[in-house]
């Protein structure tokens, strides 16, 4: 912290590290509940995400199957908050037209979109063999 004399012994050390850290989730939580507050977009990917964990438990994934559901649903949201820091971080810098500005926007929102299309795809590879048969009842097939 500025200002702060820097602590000596081990033990202020390793206090004064533990508090550096705990700093430090604080400040990553704020931004995740930051971007909550401006996006709305995010919103829908809170709700898909109740619905993705709900369906899991209903469907009684396997432990590969949680990883793979986790991972993808960590890395959406992982990309999305990476795309709005970083439309944040554009208009901040360039907030009148510029190309390279308007290129840098699409890139991370292109970004998502890979995600997500690799997270559609690892949502049907999962719950298709579950939701099929259901699906298949349900129709007289
Ligand atoms: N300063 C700029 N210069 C050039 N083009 C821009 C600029 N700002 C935005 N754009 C263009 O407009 C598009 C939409 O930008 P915008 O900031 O509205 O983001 P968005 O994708 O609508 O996200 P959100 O709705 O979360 O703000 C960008 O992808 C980019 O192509």
């Amino acid at each position: 912290m500025a200002g702060e004399a820097e602590p000596t012994g081990p033990a202020p050390r390793r206090a004064a590290l533990l508090r550096r850290r705990a700093a430090s989730f604080g400040h990553a939580f704020r931004g995740v509940g930051a971007a909550l507050r401006t996006e709305v977009h995010l919103w829908f990917h809170a709700a898909a995400t109740a619905a993705v964990l709900g369906l899991g438990l209903y469907c009684g994934l396997a432990r590969w199957e949680w990883v793979a559901v986790v991972l993808s649903v960590g890395a959406v949201w992982g990309a999305e908050l990476l795309n709005t820091a970083v439309e944040a971080v554009v208009d901040l810098v360039s907030p009148e037209y510029h190309p390279l500005a308007g290129r840098a926007k699409d890139v991370a929102a292109g970004a998502v979109l890979v995600v997500a299309l690799a997270a559609l795809v690892v949502g049907l590879l999962v719950f298709g063999p579950y939701l099929l048969p259901i699906w298949a009842r349900i129709n007289g097939l």
